[in-house]
């Protein structure tokens, strides 16, 4: 039997890859595809996997998609109720969240109690809200499978290992585009040289949080979250080459790792097939033409974001849905050009010391958190202007 996939998120990088990689297998039926307003791409997707229900977020493309869709034998949907229908529909096996931001949360929140499988690449969700998203899961039985190539990682590294025997996890970063430049030579770097990932071709937001590292910084949390351990047991250690995705340390000092060439294909199918390894036809990694592999450890005086991320779990409570939504306010200024690099470390700084703590927050709290970081944040861009 197929697997009926929605894939929230269907027309960015991981949504199309995802398509290109299960168009491979007979595994899985598409039954839903959403995006934000890219109805032109929905359009063709759709002409080409066949879904039951197409869903844009964007309210006001609702009727310009059902227009475009009147040759098609499916449903169009639109908004949060959109989206929630695509995570929750009864014939839905798995959800892939590949949205991007904190908008991800509310539908994967509705996937869990609906009991799907979560196949889970949005990593804000875990970010805003792990604490309440991973109890949740585990009440409905509910297995949130990682699609981000560290997380994927790890989990595998993880496969048939005993959680006491954890020492730490060694998750593994770029460094990003200016990883090698002082730190006055950062700050007048512009989002278009942000923008070139040394190894992966990703979505604008997440290739802007590679170059400040924040990425890491959101990585690390998740991790936090998605395993179960402490912030002590995970070291950030910087990687330029990508081709260790992440490694775990076991208290007999062995460490497990996985590699493989940065084609987040690898890890897409592997969180969709789980606990199947699909033998797909993409490129095998030449160890011969492989340099060397070599590791540095993070600068947090150039790269601030990932401090302030790892402050921000410490303080618990709301404040990683502080930092995620200043962050993803700032990330969009600093792509307009409106800001400069090292203002989304000092403003994220400004949120967290601005919006009220509350510990043990409710998703309400997390979301009304969300709504006042970004408040704070463009009245500190206007006053600026
Ligand atoms: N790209 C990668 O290699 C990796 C990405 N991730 C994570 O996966 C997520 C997606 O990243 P990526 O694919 O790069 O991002 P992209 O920017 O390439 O794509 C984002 C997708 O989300 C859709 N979207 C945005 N807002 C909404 C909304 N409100 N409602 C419905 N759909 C929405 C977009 O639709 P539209 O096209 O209409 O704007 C698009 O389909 C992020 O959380 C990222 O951190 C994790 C690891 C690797
Ligand atoms: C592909 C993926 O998972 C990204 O999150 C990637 O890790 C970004 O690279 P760095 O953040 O390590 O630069
Ligand atoms: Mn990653």
């Amino acid at each position: 039997m197929r697997k009926q996939i929605s894939i929230l998120g269907s027309t960015g990088s991981i949504g199309r890859q995802t398509l290109d990689i299960i168009s491979d297998t007979n595994r899985f039926s598409v039954y839903a595809l959403a995006c934000h307003h890219n109805i032109d791409q929905l359009i063709e997707q759709a002409e080409r996997y066949s879904p039951v229900l197409l869903v844009v977020y964007d309210k006001a493309m609702y009727e310009p998609l059902k227009s475009a869709a009147a040759h098609l034998n499916c449903r169009v949907s639109c908004g949060m109720e959109g989206l929630v229908e695509a995570a929750t529909a009864d014939p839905v096996d798995i959800v892939l969240t590949s949205v991007v931001g904190s908008i991800g949360l509310m539908p994967t929140i509705e996937a869990i109690k609906a009991k799907k499988t979560i196949a889970l690449a949005n990593k804000e969700t875990l970010v805003t809200a792990g604490e309440i998203i991973m109890p949740l899961a585990a009440a409905h039985g509910v297995s949130i499978l990682p699609v981000d190539s560290e997380h994927s990682a790890i989990f595998q590294c993880l496969q048939g290992q005993h959680a006491d025997s954890v020492d730490e996890i060694l998750l593994t970063a770029s460094g990003g585009p200016f990883r090698t430049l002082t730190k006055s030579e950062i700050a007048v770097r512009r989002a278009s040289d942000a923008l070139k990932h040394p190894n992966w071709a990703m979505g604008a937001k997440i290739t802007i949080d590679s170059a400040t590292l924040m990425n890491k910084g959101l990585e690390f949390i998740e991790a936090k979250w998605l395993f179960g351990v402490s912030a002590e047991q995970i070291k950030v250690i910087v990687h330029p080459q990508s081709i260790i995705h992440s490694m775990v340390r076991y208290k007999d000092q062995s460490i497990i790792a996985q590699l493989g060439a940065p084609d987040m294909r690898v890890p897409i199918i592997y969180a969709l097939d789980y606990p199947n390894r699909y033998p797909n036809k993409l490129e095998k990694l030449d160890f011969f033409a492989l340099k060397s592999l070599t590791f540095e450890a993070p600068d947090l005086e150039r790269f601030p974001c990932l401090a302030l991320a790892i402050d921000s779990l410490a303080q618990g409570g709301n404040m990683p849905a502080v930092l995620n939504a200043a962050n993803e306010e700032l990330v969009a200024a600093y792509l307009k050009e409106t800001i400069g690099f090292y203002d989304i470390a000092e403003y994220i700084q400004k949120a967290m010391a601005a919006i009220p703590k509350i510990e043990n927050p409710a998703i309400d709290d997390i979301l009304m958190s969300d709504k006042m970081a970004r408040v704070e944040i463009r009245r500190l861009l206007e006053l600026r202007r």
